[in-house]
């Protein structure tokens, strides 16, 4: 790991402290500064901030980062200050020295990206052609073909990987450009951070510093800022900073845009403005290539008909059958026997249940529906009657009634007591709009699909 850059945090404090550097004036003239290149033993320092006057830094501040560097790292290094309208002209150099190494790899570190997802790892199937082709697009003209990406589908199907790889692709062409990587989680709670905190000013200025200063900036499973409205509040003006810089903004999702529906408006329609892509379930060919790639890659050796038997068997979710085939790499690496089908049989057990298919019950649909709209069961059986509110509950009812048994009593007692009648006229307003509305078609499958994967 890149010495100066891991201890880059830790020079700046030190000039802090060894010259009585005030908060405000740390904040404004150093807390800006970062590393860009190291080329011929010089250093080059970019100045995130324009408008910080150049000449300043290097009368006041030159000599004291010098120092501090070399007492940090025992290494003297010449520092020259560069401005971004610099880096235009000044491509990042990438040459062999270790230390140009270390700085590509700890660029992929700072950007929070998992070393195994990328493009070489990603197997292409029907279900991924467009999202795979679409990300490539991106990466190759990160803030210029299609911005933003957004990309969607149900879980475990290779989101992260594809957003990940983008990442990757972009940091090997240019190793100094600025990609971050977050859950949406991981941004709620410094968002919730910044607000709890008493010097919340300069926190919260930190965090836009953070965000609004990348190159391309990806946001994972976008769908958990819904219903936090500062959150979304401190997303959305990230989102048009970057975008006014020309920045390169990737979300994923488990849904498209137009079933955000709790999301504001302003939102959601800024997720549309780029391109939209989705991933569905893999086809038994696809599935049978990612098996064979994961042993490929983990050197190990396993028959045809084992990979055979767990691709027929788990087939909406990679995650689940990646799962599959760890498990009896572990069985073997531990005790040192063959994959054999019997094994696969034993092992997998609890994974695997071909004879027992997952039973479809009106409790299961609705709690697909509300995870769909995120809303809660409460919400699903109380009396509200919001369009927001309303429209799914009446999808349950059409879903109950079509994919299950169930008299309708027994639907309308699941959804909060209603009568027969409410569920008639619910599944009967559906079943109308269903071959009128070609959206609500589209998404009444893809909750079939989440209730039914197989
Ligand atoms: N096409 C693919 N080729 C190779 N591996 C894949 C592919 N799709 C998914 N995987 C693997 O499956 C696992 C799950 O993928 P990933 O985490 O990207 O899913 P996701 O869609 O982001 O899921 P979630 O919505 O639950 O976060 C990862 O280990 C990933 O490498």
């Amino acid at each position: 790991m890149n010495e100066l850059l891991q201890k880059w945090e830790e020079i700046l404090q030190k000039v802090k402290e060894e010259h009585e550097i005030t908060d405000i004036s740390f904040d404004t003239w150093l807390r800006p500064l970062e590393i860009y290149n190291i080329k011929d033993n010089t250093l080059y320092i970019l100045l995130k901030n324009e408008q910080v006057a150049i000449n300043y830094i290097n009368k006041k501040y030159y000599l004291p980062i010098k120092v501090a560097i070399a007492e940090t790292i025992g290494v003297e290094y010449e520092i020259e200050f560069i401005t971004p309208a610099q880096t235009k002209n000044m491509k990042p150099v990438v040459d062999a020295s270790p230390l140009n190494k270390e700085l590509i790899n700890s660029a992929a570190n700072h950007s929070n990206l998992n070393p195994n997802y990328t493009f070489d790892t990603f197997v292409v199937g029907s279900n991924n052609r467009f999202a795979h082709s679409a990300s490539l697009a991106v990466a190759e003209s990160p803030g210029e073909a299609y911005n933003p990406l957004y990309i969607y589908g149900g879980p475990g199907l290779g989101k992260t990987h594809l957003m990940h790889s983008i990442g990757h692709f972009i940091l090997d062409q240019n190793p100094y450009a600025k990609v971050l990587y977050v859950t949406s989680e991981e941004f709620t709670n410094e968002v919730i951070e910044c607000i709890r905190n008493t010097n919340n000013a300069t926190k919260m200025s930190q965090l836009r510093d953070k965000y609004r200063t990348v190159d391309v900036l990806m946001i994972d499973d976008i769908q958990f800022i819904i219903g936090k409205e500062m959150t979304q509040e401190e997303f959305f003006h990230t989102f048009n900073a970057l975008q006014t810089q020309g920045k390169q903004i990737i979300i994923t999702s488990d849904k498209p845009p137009k079933d955000m529906q709790p999301l504001e408006e302003r939102i959601r329609s800024r997720f549309e403005w780029g391109l939209m892509a989705d991933i569905g379930v893999p086809d038994y060919e696809t599935r049978m290539a990612i098996l064979r790639k994961k042993i490929e890659n983990d050197n190990f050796e396993i028959n045809d008909e084992v990979l055979n038997y767990i691709a027929q068997n788990i087939k909406s979710n990679i995650r689940e059958l990646e799962g599959a085939l760890n498990k009896l790499l572990a069985y073997h690496n531990l005790s040192n026997e063959d994959i054999t089908m019997d094994v696969a049989i034993n092992e997998l057990q609890n994974i695997i249940t071909p004879d027992k298919p997952k039973e479809i019950t009106s409790q299961l649909i609705i709690e697909v529906v509300a995870d769909h709209y995120n809303l809660t069961i409460d919400q699903m059986i109380s009396k509200n009657r919001s369009k927001d509110i309303a429209k799914p509950r009446q999808i349950a009812m059409y879903l109950c009634k079509t994919m299950t048994d169930s008299p309708l009593d027994a639907i309308g007692s699941l959804l909060g007591g209603r009568d027969h009648s409410t569920i008639i006229h619910g599944v009967s307003t559906i079943t109308k709009d269903y071959e009128a509305n070609p959206e609500l078609k589209e998404t009444i499958e893809t909750i079939k699909k989440k209730i039914n994967p197989n």
